[in-house]
């Protein structure tokens, strides 16, 4: 659906060029939930603004359904501008109007509808964020969550094909963050709709994402399915961000930093698996019919989005060949492990 072909972006400061987006080539499917992860100025919102042409790209193209709309006219990007939902860190909201007139707006601009259908369909986008109780509040007399709320049904209004999402959660606290995170879920989920987010924060990308693409200096350093970048960051910035949200998986990543060396007898190794098999007592079967033993030191049975996975961190004992035996038993059924040390 989205195709992003060397994109650069450099603005001009007092005279010297600073780059912001330096060649960056990305695809992003149709009904994908793609999250764009990076340090703060790192390139993430002028990357997401390029795709409703926001900030116009430097050099490179940004092809929407297989069309390049950095060539689009003033008439045709304001057609597309319709079709391409935005929602803010800090909502954007029109203080003067109400929820109900907040989200009328943009029916209004469009101008598709007549009063009756437009009452209608904000109706509609009330009932699917949960604030059809409140349509007559004004912004000021809703808590963040709710206000939220109102963005993203101002921002379906028009029913676009693509949603952007820019820190839509930075501002909330933890549990209205989840509970917006559910919300976008599940209209993604039930109309379809790709979206498209930047943040900061990995639990972000973990709860929604398919896919994820860190950023760093203008440049994607990772990208790929989150499960995979999650588990296995091979960047310094990825482990870093992968460690801010997840003590745990950064002591797994970095156990140096969590044991005490002096007391290893064995092998160190770090178990990954996800899927059903999360589920299956298979390490107790292999171990079972092993001379090799086990102790683990750590480990984590969650989700990534809906995939359950699974990390251990074990000390393997036992000779050479009984722990070849074990790797190639976890090998056959897809437990991917690494040797620590
Ligand atoms: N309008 C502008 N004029 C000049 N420089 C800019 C402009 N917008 C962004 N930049 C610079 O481009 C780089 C990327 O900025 P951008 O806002 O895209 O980063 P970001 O990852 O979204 O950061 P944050 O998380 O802090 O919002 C930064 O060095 C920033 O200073």
């Amino acid at each position: 659906m989205i195709k992003i072909e060397r994109l650069s972006k450099t603005y001009r400061v007092e005279g010297q060029e600073v780059s912001a987006l330096d060649d960056i080539t990305l695809e992003i499917g149709k009904g994908e939930v793609f999250g764009i992860i990076g340090r703060s100025g790192a390139g993430k919102s002028t990357l997401l603004r390029s795709l409703n042409l926001l900030e116009r790209p430097s050099t490179g193209q940004v092809l929407i359904d297989g069309e390049d709309i950095t060539g689009f006219d003033h008439n045709r990007l304001h057609t597309l501008r319709q079709r391409i939902g935005m929602i803010f860190q800090h909502f954007n909201l029109l203080s003067a109007k109400t929820v109900a007139g907040n989200i009328d707006w943009p029916l209004r601009c469009t101008g598709n509808l007549d009063a009756a259908r437009r009452a209608e369909r904000v109706s509609e986008l009330l009932a699917l964020v949960g604030l059809s109780e409140h349509a007559n509040k004004y912004p000021a007399q809703l808590s963040g969550g709710q206000k939220q709320r109102v963005g993203i049904a101002r921002a379906l209004a028009n029913r676009p094909r693509l949603l952007l999402c820019d820190e839509a959660t930075s501002a909330l606290d933890p549990e209205t963050t989840q509970s917006i995170l559910r919300l976008l879920l599940d209209i993604n989920r039930r109309l379809g709709l790709t979206i498209v987010l930047i943040t900061h924060e990995m639990q972000v990308i973990r709860t929604l994402c398919d896919r994820v693409a860190v950023i760093d200096g203008g440049r994607i350093v990772e990208s790929g399915r989150v499960a995979d970048v999650f588990l296995h960051p091979r960047h310094p910035v990825t482990r870093s961000m992968v460690a801010q949200g997840d003590p745990l998986t950064a002591a797994m990543l970095d156990p140096a930093h969590a044991f005490a060396q002096d007391k290893l007898r064995g092998t160190l190794v770090r178990l990954t698996y996800l899927g059903d098999v999360t589920y299956q007592p298979i390490l107790s079967r292999i171990m079972a019919a092993s001379a090799a033993r086990f102790t683990i030191l750590q480990g984590e049975v969650s989700s990534i989005k809906d995939l359950p996975f699974g990390q251990l961190l074990l000390e393997l004992e036992g000779g050479n060949e009984d722990i070849r035996k074990v790797f190639a038993e976890l090998d056959r059924h897809r437990i991917h492990h690494e040797v620590l040390q």
